[in-house]
């Protein structure tokens, strides 16, 4: 299976009536991919995101399937192609075939469960290992808060340790309650699209550069300031 990046062009239009600009944006689709044990619950949670549902009955996944979801960012459309990969052993090489070009990496163990906590960091690392350094953001999101008791806030503790040793952002949700999810990737998508459009205002330099960079930057501060303003919004929910 493999999924194509579509891309989209966007006409933004900035500035007052003095100094209008009309950039062209070529806003791609950015890459999530979800990693980690069997049964943890990876695919309930991207479930209860995109189709707002939850299986109580366990199906495993074989290989890797993907979803896509739209936002609309700052009135801008935005796309998060969301792939959920198989955390049985016997499917790992097919699974990790689809790791390369994400932009998010989000490594999930189930709360009730200390070992798939443990397992995280391999999971992570295997991840990573096709990816160009520094170029992912990396989520660890612990699972079934649901069922949360005081063995779950010790292991919690634990992950907010090894959320910092993975340079990650921890987040704990439950599929089945719905908690914390679609909170979960509207900061996904606000940190992917942040990024995308940084990497499209870098592109553009060059070329605007020539017409104006001083309108440049400050169509590119206005951009991200408002960007910005809109992940510290949802990650403060
Ligand atoms: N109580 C509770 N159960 C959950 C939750 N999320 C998932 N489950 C259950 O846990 C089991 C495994 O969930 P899956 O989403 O299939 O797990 P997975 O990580 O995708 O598993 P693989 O596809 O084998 O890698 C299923 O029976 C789910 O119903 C949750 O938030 N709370």
């Amino acid at each position: 299976m493999q999924a194509e990046s579509p891309k989209a062009h966007l006409l933004y239009s900035v500035g007052g009536p003095r100094a209008k600009r009309i950039i062209c944006m070529k806003l791609k689709i950015s890459k999530v991919v979800v990693v980690g044990d069997l049964y943890v619950g990876k695919t309930s949670l991207i479930n209860r995101f995109c189709k707002d549902n939850f299986d109580r009955d366990y199906k495993a996944t074989i290989g890797v399937d993907f979803e896509i979801e739209r936002f609309e960012i700052i009135g801008i459309p935005y796309n998060l192609q969301i792939w959920d990969t198989a955390g049985q052993e016997k499917f790992k090489c097919i699974a990790s075939a689809y790791y390369r070009g994400a932009e998010v990496i989000i490594t999930v163990f189930d709360l009730a469960d200390i070992q798939t906590l443990d397992h995280t960091k391999q999971w992570l690392e295997d991840a990573l290992r096709e990816n160009e350094p520094d170029s992912s953001f990396i989520f660890l999101v612990g699972t079934k808060k649901d069922l949360s008791d005081a063995v779950c806030e010790r292991t919690e503790l634990d992950a907010i340790r090894f959320a910092n040793e993975m340079q990650a952002e921890y987040w704990s949700v439950s599929a089945k309650t719905g908690e914390n999810v679609k909170e979960f990737f509207s900061r996904v998508a606000a940190l992917a699209f942040e990024q995308s459009m940084i990497k499209e205002l870098e592109k553009t330099a060059g070329h605007m550069a020539q017409i104006g960079a001083g309108n440049l930057i400050s169509i590119q501060l206005g951009l991200l300031l408002t960007v910005n303003s809109f992940c510290k919004r949802h990650a403060s929910l």
